[in-house]
């Protein structure tokens, strides 16, 4: 088989693209086949156009141009990071596969220093609402700033006006730079994004079987049910990747457990909500943890009551 994986040309995309594309075909030799994957370079909107990223919701401008790529046949099927793919799914295509995920926690980076060695009224570099308020919840004292740009312009602001900034473990493995990393962030002080560390790979609904079925191949049980109940409970709360809810579930021994956290701006106020179940139960355990969470007041603090 020979196919095409549309993808963005920035240095992330490319690697994530790069390594499922070598699984793709490891699994079609595994399998007794052969295919040959290659990448087709698709320019988006978000691309051209940075200037109109500021004060857009990040999600979807990027993940839209793909789609329309593969809906369009210019490629075969796509390579998205989970949690910047919008809950809604998308008319005429499919996820057909969700891979083992990567490291889901954040991590600082910075000249060395922990997060506990930094001075009073540190820098901390991060664009994230909801990395910024967990940060200030253990840190009060610190000078959180905004930040933007992939994650190599993001590092080069160390020791440039920031005394350090907070990346997803995940991107920076797959860039191979995970030694950039000074310290991993605890998934209590610093509950990850819906689908951090996770991939979702897309076809058309009408793709192939023998496609389908290879792709297939590559999905992982687990990660599924956890990145299920994750964004289950995002889409009940209604918010997208720029809102302060966190959400990060762990699979063990057939089971799922679900914590999903909603944090007011400053950090001062959170809500927190745990729920477990089998993993079959996947998307309800999400679906109420994001019921709870507005019964208990989150739009209030989410800004929007
Ligand atoms: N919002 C940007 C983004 N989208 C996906 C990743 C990499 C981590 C992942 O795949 O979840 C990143 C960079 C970051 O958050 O540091």
């Amino acid at each position: 088989m020979n196919l095409r994986l549309g993808t963005r040309g920035s240095a992330l995309a490319t690697a994530q693209s790069g390594q499922f594309a070598d699984a793709v075909v490891a699994a079609a030799s595994t399998a007794g086949g052969e295919a040959a994957v290659e990448l087709v370079k698709v320019t988006t909107k978000g691309d051209i156009d940075r200037g109109s990223l500021v004060g857009l919701s990040q999600t979807g401008v990027f993940v839209t141009a793909l789609r329309e790529a593969l809906l369009a046949g210019e490629c075969d099927f796509i390579v998205h990071s989970l949690k910047d793919v919008p809950t809604q799914p998308y008319p005429g295509l499919e996820v057909v596969a969700i891979p083992e995920r990567e490291d889901p926690r954040d991590v600082l980076c910075t000249d060395g220093r922990t997060l506990a060695e930094l001075p009073e009224g540190a820098a901390i570099g991060t664009g994230s609402p909801r990395r910024a308020a967990q940060l200030l919840a253990v840190r009060p004292d610190l000078d959180v700033q905004p930040l933007r740009g992939n994650v190599d312009t993001r590092l080069s602001r160390i020791g440039d006006g920031l005394d350090g900034v907070v990346l997803a473990a995940a991107g920076l493995n797959r860039l191979g730079r995970g030694d950039d990393a000074t310290e991993p962030l605890s998934v209590e002080d610093m509950v990850p994004a819906p689908g951090q560390g996770a991939l979702a790979i897309e076809i058309r609904e009408d793709a192939p079987d023998e496609l389908r079925t290879l792709l297939a191949t590559l999905d992982h049980t687990p990660t599924r049910a956890a990145v299920t109940a994750e964004r289950e409970a995002l889409r009940v709360l209604d918010a997208g990747c720029a809102a302060p809810v966190a959400a990060h579930a762990v699979v063990t021994g057939g089971r799922l457990t679900l914590h999903t956290r909603v944090i007011g701006n400053d950090g001062t106020l959170a809500l927190n909500e745990r729920n477990s179940g089998v993993l079959a139960e996947a998307a309800a355990i999400g679906r109420s943890s994001g019921f709870s969470l507005l019964g208990r007041g989150a739009e209030r603090l989410m800004g929007r009551a």
